[in-house]
């Protein structure tokens, strides 16, 4: 008995890292059967551009010769933020809570994308009341209460969805998100941030310290991005983070939102380089760097509408075209049903 090991204490991450190890990959037939249906149907090869390299992504990832975009989502979390009583954001804690009011009433600018598009949408709160610490100061989580925060967002597509948008509310988290990408991706903090839902150079300077601060204190312990997303991340970014994953388990393939909700890609992709193989980038928002940090991630951003809201709504509009993109690809007329001549070569 007493020369056997005793076991190793696990880390609360393990499962997380289990589900790393375990995804999925691409479906070769089905990518195959949507190129050849692809080539039958009643336009010139190629002309619908990215288009077809969306149907294409959707039958790899929903393993469906013929994808579906029947039932799409756009899941928002939202989470408190300690860090806000550094003055990093030009507006009050207590929006989170008027804004999850407001989307409950319809009013908020995700909904009325969802209700143009007809696309689902849920909230999920992710204890609004009991804020993260600021981060500058301590890690704004423990380990357990992430893990827990990631499971939780596992919940997204628990009610069945063949396409998910990742979006969400959190006053102060374009500061979370900026300490991320200037953890994973180094550089100074100033070139990462931006003026989130509006401060001005006071404030934009101050969200700088905050980071400087966070990233000396922080220090060694953020080499692995699983600390990063623990230490600097809010709630939702946790929450973002543990939906992708479940999505990529479950073959749904992502659409993900803006400057915040891509910092919760950007963890999984420091993890994992395969691991946002199933999303895409919905936008490029106008907030920070997110054009290089979508580009460390590989991902070109379906829209550039000069957005910077969050909420999903990057993520929202994007599904529009996703879907028409689905469309073209099941329900248009191949030459020969609606007899039309083909070219030569
Ligand atoms: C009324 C209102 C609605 C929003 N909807 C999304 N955000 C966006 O702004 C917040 C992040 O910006 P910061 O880091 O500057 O606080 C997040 O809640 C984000 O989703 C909003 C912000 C406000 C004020
Ligand atoms: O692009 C985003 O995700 C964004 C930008 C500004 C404020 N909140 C979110």
């Amino acid at each position: 008995m007493t020369d056997t090991p005793a076991p190793t204490s696990g880390s609360p991450f393990d499962d997380i890292r289990a589900l790393l190890s375990a995804m999925p990959g691409p479906d070769e037939a089905a990518v195959a059967a949507v190129r050849a249906r692809d080539a039958e149907l009643t336009k010139p090869a190629g002309s619908l551009g990215r288009l077809e390299w969306l149907a294409e992504w959707l039958g790899a990832w929903q393993a469906k010769p013929k994808p579906s975009v029947a039932r799409p989502l756009v899941a928002v979390f939202a989470g408190a933020h300690g860090v806000t009583a550094r003055g990093v954001s030009a507006f009050p804690d207590v929006v989170n809570r008027q804004m999850l009011e407001n989307f409950a009433a319809g009013g908020a600018a995700i909904n009325q994308i969802c209700a143009a598009y007809g696309i689902g949408f849920k909230v999920f709160d992710l204890a609004l009341d009991i804020p993260t610490k600021d981060f500058s100061a301590e890690p704004a989580m423990s380990e357990k209460d992430a893990v827990a925060t990631m499971a939780f967002g596992m919940e997204a597509i628990a009610g069945g969805t063949d396409l998910l948008g990742i979006g969400e509310m959190g006053i102060g988290n374009t500061t979370s998100a900026a300490a991320i990408y200037s953890a994973l991706y180094g550089g100074e903090p100033a070139r990462w941030v931006g003026r989130g839902s509006g401060v001005d150079d006071e404030g934009l300077a101050r969200k700088v310290r905050v980071i400087e601060e966070a990233l000396a204190l922080h220090g060694e312990a953020l080499s692995d991005p699983l600390e990063v997303l623990r230490r600097l991340g809010g709630r939702e970014i946790c929450a973002m983070a543990g939906a992708i994953l479940a999505a990529r388990a479950e073959r749904v393939p992502v659409v993900i939102d803006g400057y915040v909700a891509s910092a919760a890609a950007a963890v999984l992709h420091a993890l994992d380089p395969r691991a946002l193989d199933h999303c895409v980038a919905g936008h490029l928002s106008a907030e920070g760097a997110h054009r290089e940090a979508l580009e460390r991630m590989g991902k070109t951003p379906l829209l550039a509408l000069n957005m910077r809201l969050g909420e999903g709504s990057g993520a929202a509009m994007a599904i529009g075209v996703i879907k028409a993109a689905c469309a073209c690809h099941t329900d248009m007329a191949t030459f020969e049903q609606a007899s039309v001549s083909r070219g030569e070569g």
